[in-house]
């Protein structure tokens, strides 16, 4: 491994075992830190009541350690604001937090626009379609943060399962990290090698770091908030805590070229390429049809946020 990357990895990598709830509630409360668990969803009515329901009954109801459990409902046209919203969480839609920013749609918009609705000093995001995983995901993470005031960005770290159509599990999930992210890190940003899920959708951070970045509106938002900590704050302000394992709900090959394509969208908008910015890029692919094939180009959003703060807090969005 890289030497860098190594130094960080031995250095700063935990278990989730190291950070028992008792520990973390003591520390919050000594701290007056105040914590928002943040979940953005798209059309998960199949997952987002299990997620929602198990978190609030663990870490809301039976221990005080999270003060908002917020949805952000990304344009869902199923009901997952409606069941969020029955198993507790408080639910908005994304378009309708402050609307004067305008809208894109996308996970890294729906964090952005989480900014403005949420309150917590430190912040912890967990995908919506989670089908393998714990509460443990949250304890484990808030752990660096509560415990290391130099400590601003902490990502999971787990074995990625991909399950099968017969529902058996194989530990060689994560396509797009093993084949875009993992290989972009090793060729431009070795030292941030020793992430062992670059793309992991849980993490947690502080609001003050949140706040300073860019945030890209779609699926590179990972990449990003990792490469601009380090290179703004530098190595050691990222911790990584292992989760054990985890399982969601797989895209097709197809749709994940879309991610892979805006997570390279990403990696190039951060190197040291002055004016190589992309503009309206297209990803081809193409339709098996007959035959042959019908080709296929769909828009790459490369949009980004701008840092949030100095950006007022909407009053608007927030429900009845
Ligand atoms: O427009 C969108 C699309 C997705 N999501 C939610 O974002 C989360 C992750 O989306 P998903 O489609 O499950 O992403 P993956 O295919 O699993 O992609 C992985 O890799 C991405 C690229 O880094 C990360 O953003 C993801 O969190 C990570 O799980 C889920 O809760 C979605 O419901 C939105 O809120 N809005
Ligand atoms: O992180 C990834 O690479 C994507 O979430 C895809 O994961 P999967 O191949 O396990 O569905």
């Amino acid at each position: 491994m890289h030497e860098r990357a190594s130094a960080w990895f031995h250095k700063r990598s935990s278990n989730w075992k190291e950070w028992p709830l008792d520990r973390l509630l003591e520390l919050k409360f000594r701290q007056d830190s105040r914590i928002s668990l943040v979940i953005p969803a798209r059309d998960e009515a199949a997952t987002i009541s299990e997620i929602v329901g198990t978190l609030r009954t663990a870490l809301v109801k039976d221990a005080p350690l999270l003060d908002e459990l917020v949805v952000i409902d990304s344009n869902s046209s199923d009901a997952t604001a409606t069941l969020a919203e029955q198993a507790g969480a408080t639910v908005y839609r994304a378009g309708d937090i402050a609307p004067e920013q305008g809208n894109h749609h996308g996970k890294g918009e729906a964090l952005w626009k989480s900014l403005f609705v949420t309150s917590g000093d430190l912040l912890v995001f967990v995908d919506a379609d989670l089908t393998g995983w714990g509460p443990h995901f949250v304890t484990g993470l808030l752990g660096p943060l509560l415990t290391d005031p130099g400590t601003l960005l902490v990502r999971a770290a787990y074995t990625r399962l991909r399950t099968g159509s017969d529902g058996t599990t194989s530990p060689d999930g994560g396509r797009v990290t093993e084949l875009v992210a993992r290989p972009l890190l090793s060729l431009y940003w070795p030292e941030l090698t020793g992430v062992v899920q670059p793309l992991a959708g849980e993490w947690a951070a502080r609001r003050s770091l949140m706040e300073s970045l860019s945030i890209p509106v779609g699926y590179g938002v990972e990449l990003s908030t990792l490469v601009d900590t380090a290179s703004g704050y530098g190595l050691d302000a990222i911790a990584q805590v292992h989760l054990g394992a985890r399982a969601h709900r797989h895209r097709s090959d197809h749709d994940l070229a879309l991610t892979a394509a805006e997570v390279l969208a990403v990696a190039e908008s951060r190197r040291d390429r002055p004016g190589a910015a992309l503009t309206a890029p297209q990803l081809q692919q193409f339709r098996q049809d007959g035959d042959w094939v019908t080709p296929q180009a769909r828009p790459v959003p490369v949009s980004e946020r701008p840092p949030a703060v100095g950006i007022a807090r909407a009053e608007d969005g927030k429900p009845e």
